[in-house]
């Protein structure tokens, strides 16, 4: 199917209106298509079902084949997925952040659902916002997904129905599966505030913004763990009190295996209710020791699940980050429970957990109630466990699997579930020790064996930042990247004020030891990341927004994620947002197996953290990402082919590298290896030295420079080559002018000349290039002028740098050696910027290239064996290394090669 080219644009509508509106209901002979488009505009201004319904399911069916291109899409970048690399190329390599891109809605204070108004469809007005109210209903029809989530509300009792628009609340990969899943048919809800607008096509109906607005009254994990029995509008819940914890447990795997991963909760937690209140021993007794202690214990954590599922859960409609399709109830591991119960009845019956003293002789059918009620309670405990850790929300996976422990310590199912809950946490330690006692019950376990495998790695990575790249690189980045746990190397943030002045509330990350250049910082995967194949990310000047909706999935990945993960939230809020009351977080909230990852400290962490975790609200999130976010772009590999393929863009947040200061004179570098981000020293440095990367082009004059760091984020760069910079303006002005004069007439008509390829280059190609070399003399001539006899050769690097890409682009307007008659001459230039490059940029492909670039020049004049060669190869070598860290020379050989391989492609 042929993808409208408008197709992003289009909001919530249809395309084609009065055709396909004749198509669907087809009135008589003489009426034309208007006439349709009218009948179905008055349908949705009458909220009448049937017509309504209809146009859904059109639009629906209409999109399916796009969507299906769409989910084949996801799955293909899912693949993709983690294949972005160190860029290169010019103006590559770059550290971009994202700082004006975000979608305006205006910022409101969240209305509790307690304090809004019903109100009626009959009383919408259009074209407002219906503050202090509430609109009550169901949503009707499966749901789908074009720029908006779209499905139909049924209003409670008057069978009238409105179409919906729920904006922001599921990533743009989305398939149509994840949208029905997050959106399921049948849902009760309740849409605070509602807004009714006539859309694009005429047509009314309700538009959402803020998906917290709309809050699920049946589904939600908070009904069931809440226990609470109504809805705000006082409907009863269906919550099928008749059955059995048997029966309910059933209705939450099979909710569960639909996807509907908060239905399950809310069935295990009633399932867990009605096994507890069943057993007649456990209600008696009041002991600590043995199996009454683990009740005790059981009922203290149960506690603790259901209260953490609390907290704004009643709007909680939103799921983490997709996950793998699993079923609940798979027995394929071993279960031990049967056995175990039985042992421990016997224990019972032989009285040693019960005293016989305190509670009436158990009859036969009481003790074999107890056995069977705690046997529901362990499948409904791990079940729960699995649907928590599928939700992201690997505290409560905890308590369940230590619940279903407490039962059974022989569980390997919930000993699994622990392990991977303690991964996910990064509580390496824990989770090697919950898999290896798995692992011992059941020896051949795959699956475990698996898990036990990558937390080893991921232990031995955090604790020690060893990281096995050779054969990721050494295949030129063919094959998935390995996995690269966070590492908080010698690095921590600490207060910069003294630095970036008093009350800037600024800080940074600085060294806490003396580190050599290539050595590693720090890994840090991120928080959430959008990503597109192939389209470059800009920003729309008009609109503000930016050319895809790369900026709006970040948002509300980081939203859903906040809202289920504390750890999250207290990052996301320890982040930089523009306020000046930025305070210095404690490490523990970075690294990697701290008090802060273990689930039980962490719900008690607002006194150490100072400020108590508010719910996360989609406003300040986007001010994170206006000043966080890092933008990535590289080429995934095709096919094995090295550099070849699809280009990639991505942002995301990656919140220990948030804290890393702009400079024109950077000391590290940052390399992706999949989504971890690595970041190595490129120089030597000092304890205490802050560490820092550019945000922007920074081989470009002080103006330029100047001009990027104010409009993207406000601050004027004083590091001591702008200062340098600014005592020679008058003398350098010139020449800044006319780069600016080049970078707006000769860039374009060369990327213009060279779009063919360059092979195919114009003729005008020669002839703007070599303006560039023109440029490139006059620095040179300038630089050994009197005038600037007085700098060293340092500071003439800084300024010579300014203008480098005058002397690269240049370069290509030399004919190479041995045609050039003065090769010296090319080899002069090249070496100079290359030396500049060294100095200013370590860290950075430009650099690597044009150390490449000499080499190859140095090779063409001797030989490879030519001593000249061997001091070449070797300043190659040392400036990968700043890039990818100490690795091996055969490895960085590697890199180089694919470096040059992309070089000779381009
Ligand atoms: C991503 S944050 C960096 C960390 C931030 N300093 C903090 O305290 O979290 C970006 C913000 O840091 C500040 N910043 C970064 N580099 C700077 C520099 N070279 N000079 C002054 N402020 C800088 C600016 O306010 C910028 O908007």
């Amino acid at each position: 199917m042929e993808i409208p080219s408008d197709f992003d644009n289009l909001m919530v509508g249809l395309m084609e209106l009065p055709n396909l509106y004749k198509a669907l209901f087809p009135v008589n002979e003489n009426s034309n298509a208007h006439v349709a488009a009218e009948l179905v505009i008055k349908a949705s201004e009458n909220f009448k079902k049937e017509e309504i319904l209809a146009a859904h399911q059109s639009d629906m069916s209409k999109f399916t084949s796009w969507l299906d291109y769409v989910d084949s899409a996801t799955a293909k970048k899912e693949k993709l997925r983690g294949s972005i690399k160190c860029s290169q190329g010019p103006g590559k390599g770059v550290l971009l952040r994202l700082r004006e891109s975000v979608v305006e809605i205006p910022p409101r204070p969240p209305a509790p659902l307690g304090t809004l108004r019903p109100i009626k469809l009959s009383e919408l007005h259009l074209d407002r916002q219906h503050y202090g109210r509430v609109l009550y209903g169901t949503f009707c029809v499966k749901a789908f997904k074009m720029t908006a989530v779209l499905t139909l509300l049924e209003e409670a009792n008057t069978g009238k129905v409105v179409k919906l628009a729920i904006y922001n609340a599921v990533a743009s990969t989305a398939t149509l599966g994840e949208v029905q899943a997050q959106f399921p048919q049948g849902s009760r809800v309740a849409i605070k505030e509602p807004y009714f607008k006539r859309y694009k096509d005429q047509t009314v109906g309700l538009r959402v913004n803020n998906p917290g607005d709309v809050v699920f009254l049946e589904s939600s994990a908070s009904a069931g763990a809440s226990g609470d029995d109504k809805h705000c509008d006082g409907t009863e819940f269906d919550d099928k009190t008749d059955l059995d914890y048997d029966q309910l447990r059933l209705e939450g795997n099979r909710a569960f295996n639909s996807g509907d991963l908060r239905a399950a909760v809310k069935f295990y937690t009633k399932s867990i209710d009605k096994a507890l209140s069943c057993s007649k021993s456990w209600k008696l007794e009041s002991s600590t020791s043995g199996l009454q202690g683990a009740v005790a214990k059981i009922q203290a954590n149960e506690k603790k699940a259901t209260s953490s599922a609390t907290p704004g859960s009643k709007s909680d409609n939103l799921n983490g980050p997709k996950s793998t399709s699993n079923n609940a109830d798979n027995q394929k591991r071993k279960s031990p429970s049967k056995k175990s119960s039985k042992k421990r009845s016997k224990q019972r019956r032989g009285g040693c957990d019960r005293d016989q003293s305190q509670t009436p002789m158990s009859t036969k059918a009481d003790v074999k109630a107890d056995l069977k009620a705690e046997a529901a309670l362990l499948a409904a405990y791990s079940n729960r466990s699995e649907a928590w850790l599928r939700m992201n929300k690997y505290e409560e996976a905890v308590i369940d699997a230590e619940n279903a422990l407490q039962i059974d310590q022989a569980h390997v199912k919930s000993m699994f579930r622990r392990g991977k809950a303690s991964h996910c946490l990064q509580q390496y330690s824990k989770a090697i020790q919950c898999l290896q006692s798995a692992l011992q019950l059941s020896p051949h376990d795959a699956d475990v064996e698996k898990a036990l495998k990558e937390a080893i790695t991921a232990d031995l990575q955090s604790r020690l930042g060893v990281y096995n790249l050779s054969s990721y690189y050494l295949s030129n980045f063919s094959g998935s990247p390995p996995k690269c746990a966070d590492y908080s190397g010698p690095v921590k943030v600490q207060m910069l004020e003294s630095k970036y002045g008093a009350g800037s509330g600024q800080r940074g990350l600085v060294t806490t030891t003396s580190v050599r250049a290539g050595d590693l910082l720090l890994v840090s995967n991120p928080l959430a990341i959008a990503r597109s194949e192939g389209v470059e990310f800009h920003l729309i000047p008009e609109t503000r927004r930016m050319n895809d909706a790369s900026q709006e999935d970040l948002v509300t990945q980081l939203y859903n994620f906040a809202r289920v993960a504390p750890r999250a939230l207290h990052q996301l809020q320890s982040l930089y947002n523009g306020s000046k009351n930025c305070s210095q977080p404690s490490m523990d909230l970075f690294v990697p197996g701290s008090i802060f990852n273990s689930p039980k400290s962490f719900k008690n962490s607002t006194n150490i953290l100072g400020t108590a975790p508010a719910q996360p609200d989609i406003t300040s999130i986007r001010n994170v990402v206006q000043w966080n976010a890092f933008d990535e772009q590289g080429f995934t590999t095709g096919g094995g082919s090295g550099r070849k393929g699809l280009r990639s863009f991505c942002s995301g947040i990656w919140v220990l590298p948030s804290f890393i200061n702009h400079s024109c004179l950077p000391n590290a570098s940052r390399v992706h290896v999949g989504d971890a981000m690595m970041i190595y020293a490129s120089r030597d440095l000092e304890a205490g030295e802050e560490v820092c990367l550019p945000y922007f082009d920074i081989l470009s004059p002080l103006p330029q420079r100047r001009e990027k760091g104010l409009a993207g984020w406000g601050f004027t760069c004083k590091c001591p080559r702008c200062k340098l910079e600014e005592t020679l303006q008058s003398e350098i002005q010139h020449m800044t002018d006319k780069y600016s004069q080049l970078e707006e007439e000769a860039i374009p008509a060369i990327h213009q000349e060279t779009k063919g390829g360059f092979a195919k280059k114009g003729d005008g190609f020669l002839r703007n290039t070599s303006q560039f070399l023109g440029l490139a003399s006059e620095v040179e001539a300038l630089l050994s002028t009197r005038k600037f006899s007085h700098l060293t050769t340092q500071k003439k690097n800084w300024v010579r740098a300014s203008y480098a890409i005058s002397y690269i682009v240049g370069n290509s307007s030399m004919p190479a050696f041995p045609q050039n008659s003065d090769g010296a001459a090319k080899f002069r230039f090249l070496s100079a910027v290359l030396d500049s490059l060294a100095e200013v940029f370590p860290g950075n492909s430009q650099t690597l290239i044009t150390a490449i670039m000499v080499m190859e020049e140095v090779r063409k004049q001797h030989t490879m064996k030519s001593k000249a060669f061997k001091v070449a190869e070797e300043k190659a070598l040392g400036i990968c290394r700043c890039i990818y860290g100490n690795q091996k020379v055969p490895v960085l050989r590697s890199l180089m090669n694919s470096m040059q391989e992309g070089i000779l492609e381009a």
